[in-house]
């Protein structure tokens, strides 16, 4: 399969470091969101990523001006109607996604593959809003996304190996490792990442020790390039709350509980660095 545009949904931290790679890749690339002034903040931060890069020497002003200029705009789901591949990254909600991907389906050219960065919603489900399961796919990439190597590929029931195939291809154009999973709650990277933050947060709710030592121990200790409580900021503590719900119905496990202290924080708007503030405080 011949991809040569993809759309982007969500222009938040995810989506707007997919948007980059790809356009860096040379893929004409649709950026939506809601509204225009978060397509404007996703742009900023791409712009703000290519200028340190060329900065630094690792691209040139050409490239960054060909690769910027590839990026168009877009407040509307039909633009779809222009896509190949549709790579969706709006919040880590079931009824928000099902809801784009059942749009979606409508615009999308037939031949269009519908992609879901979700970290850990049931890519079968996503699918079944479609008439297309079989072109459903979980694109599952790594945050921050310029930077890191992996992309977990999830199969949906229906997704087919010409499809699985074209996005193994896709990704590796992207100078990214494609892992292949199967659909099951979390997927791999979060059924084994977000305990490990829950049960962070949990030392720091027993006051076992403070959130500077919890995370100097997992650093120092365990070579981790950021401690959890750190990471879980970076993630957002909302995203990071979400994928535990999702494992905790999933598997119906009380293993999975979310910490009380997390369901605090986002209760208070305290997301991590994306606000400005979560278990420490940003600039
Ligand atoms: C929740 C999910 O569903 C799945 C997930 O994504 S879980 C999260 C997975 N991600 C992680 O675990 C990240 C863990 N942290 C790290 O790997 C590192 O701390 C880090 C790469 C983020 C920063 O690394 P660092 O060495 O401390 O900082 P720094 O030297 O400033 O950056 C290293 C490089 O990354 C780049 N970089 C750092 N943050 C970046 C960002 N947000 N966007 C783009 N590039 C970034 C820097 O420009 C630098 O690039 P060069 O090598 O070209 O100079
Ligand atoms: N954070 C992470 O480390 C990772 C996250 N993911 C997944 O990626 C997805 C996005 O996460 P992330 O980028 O961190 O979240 P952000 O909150 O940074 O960005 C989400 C963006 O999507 C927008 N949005 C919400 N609803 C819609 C909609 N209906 N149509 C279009 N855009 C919409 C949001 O707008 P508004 O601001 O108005 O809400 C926001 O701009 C989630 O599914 C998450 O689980 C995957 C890997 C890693």
């Amino acid at each position: 399969m011949n991809i040569k545009t993809v759309m982007v949904i969500g222009a938040g931290q995810m989506g707007g470091g997919i948007a980059q790679v790809c356009a860096q890749a040379g893929y004409n690339v649709i950026l939506n969101d809601l509204k225009d002034e978060f397509l404007t903040r996703g742009l900023s931060v791409i712009e703000k990523n290519m200028n340190r890069a060329v900065s630094k020497e690792k691209m040139t002003e050409e490239d960054k001006n060909a690769s910027l200029g590839r990026i168009t705009r877009s407040t509307d789901l039909n633009d779809a109607k222009n896509a190949d591949l549709v790579i969706e990254a709006a919040v880590e909600n079931m009824a928000i996604k099902t809801k784009i991907f059942e749009t979606l389906d409508q615009a999308a050219p037939e031949h269009a593959i519908l992609a879901s960065n979700t970290s850990s919603l049931p890519i079968t489900e996503i699918a079944a809003a479609t008439k297309r399961p079989e072109q459903v796919i979980g694109m599952h990439f790594m945050n921050p996304v310029p930077v890191m190597k992996l992309v977990e590929i999830i199969r949906g029931l229906a997704t087919t190996d010409e499809v699985y195939q074209a996005i193994e291809e896709m990704t590796k154009t992207l100078n990214k490792a494609p892992v292949e999973v199967e659909d099951f709650p979390g997927f791999v990277s979060n059924r084994i990442l977000m305990p490990m933050i829950n049960e962070a947060i949990y030392t720091l709710y027993e006051g076992v020790a403070s959130k500077e030592a919890i995370d100097d121990v997992m650093k120092m200790g365990m070579n981790h390039p950021m401690g959890p409580l750190q990471l879980a900021d970076f993630i957002g503590l909302d995203t990071c709350l979400y994928i535990m719900e999702i494992l905790h119905e999933g598997f119906g496990d009380s293993k999975y509980r979310p910490c009380p202290l997390l369901r605090k924080y986002v209760k208070a708007g305290w997301l991590g660095k994306k606000t400005g503030r979560g278990f420490y405080i940003y600039e």
